[in-house]
């Protein structure tokens, strides 16, 4: 690209530049979260999800899900027991009774290491020109020092003993609509049935597939069960700062189970076709005024045109 051409470029062709820069380009393959698994379940909605969204996702039917789970970078052989494959993610595509799609898009990150786009953008591109022979203090150091959520966040995330053990988080706020009209913040989180972390120790004992093989055993002889459930703001909560969560003891309710029956029969070409966009929503759910989303879904279009090349 020229220089001028660099200067026009938006945010979301910058965002994937840096990803490139930093993980390296791997033809045909995510610029982030390249490493991963498809598997298909069903989603059965709970009867509270109802009352407070008239989405068709929770209007009773179960609905058929895509789910991806996948390692943080855009390393295609990062080992799963590496610290750098933090945070891991849940990808879901629910296919609704009217042919249409809704996506949610989850991380182990409780909360986000940083509050918008614009600085998710500066801390790539401090962590790529950190090496560790880099001077010291690094640009990495020096953007940590000036952003305490990049520590907290990080502290909030371990390596999983399995994709099915871990508790996943939606992180950007979305808007339900009920049947009268009322509106209400969310949250999004998926938790498991039961939650296994390994020690950092344990983690780089591990093969560099152990996720992928731990899942693949585990279908084979039982179904992972999942609770999807949303946090609900109060009044004056923020909704636009993915890095600020919300107090915990904010109501948390179930919106229904999702139950992982199979790895699909050809993963690595099924997730070439698969784009997941957290914006994707429907009618009784609606993004919320964080901008992250909407940066978010043009960057994973970006991404999904450079891997469809
Ligand atoms: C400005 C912030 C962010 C940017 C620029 C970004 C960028 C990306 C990109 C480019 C991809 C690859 C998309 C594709 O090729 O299909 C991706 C994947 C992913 N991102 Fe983000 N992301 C951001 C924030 C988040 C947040 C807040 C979450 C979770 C709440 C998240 C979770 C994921 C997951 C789970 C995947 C893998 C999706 C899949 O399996 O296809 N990301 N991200």
């Amino acid at each position: 690209m020229n220089r001028v051409a660099a200067e026009e470029a938006g945010i979301e062709t910058k965002l994937i530049d840096a990803m490139n820069t930093l993980f390296g380009k791997h033809p045909g393959l995510r610029a982030n979260h390249a490493k991963g698994l498809v598997t298909q379940g069903v989603f059965k909605p709970s009867p509270e999800a109802a009352g407070i969204s008239k989405a068709i996702l929770f209007k009773g039917e179960s609905i058929p899900v895509t789910l991806r789970f996948s390692d943080a970078t855009g390393v295609p052989l990062i080992p799963d027991g590496s610290p750098n494959a933090n945070p891991h993610g849940a990808a879901i595509k629910y296919h609704l009774p009217d042919g249409s799609e809704t996506d949610m898009v989850l991380v182990s990150f409780k909360f986000f290491p940083i509050g918008t786009a614009e600085d998710f953008l500066t801390l790539l591109q401090a962590i790529a020109a950190s090496p560790p022979d880099a001077a010291k203090p690094t640009a990495l150091e020096r953007f940590a020092a000036s952003h305490p959520s990049v520590a907290a966040a990080n502290a909030t995330l371990a390596t999983p003993a399995s994709f099915a053990e871990e508790h996943y988080f939606g992180i950007n706020a979305f808007i339900f609509t009920d049947a009268k009209g009322k509106t209400q913040a969310v949250r999004y989180q998926l938790v498991p049935d039961k939650l296994a972390h390994l020690s950092a120790e344990e983690a780089a004992k591990r093969a560099p597939d152990f996720l992928k093989t731990e899942l693949t055993e585990r279908l084979a002889k039982t179904p992972a069960l999942f609770h999807l459930k949303a946090q609900l703001a109060a009044q004056g909560d923020d909704t636009k700062d993915p890095s600020k969560p919300w107090p915990d003891d904010r109501k948390i309710i179930d919106l229904g189970t999702i139950t992982i029956e199979k790895i699909v029969p050809d993963s690595a070409t099924a997730e070439k076709a698969l784009l997941y966009l957290p914006g994707q929503v429907t009618e009784g759910i609606d993004v919320s005024d964080d901008p992250m989303i909407g940066i978010r879904d043009s960057s994973y279009a970006v991404s999904f045109s450079r891997r469809s090349q």
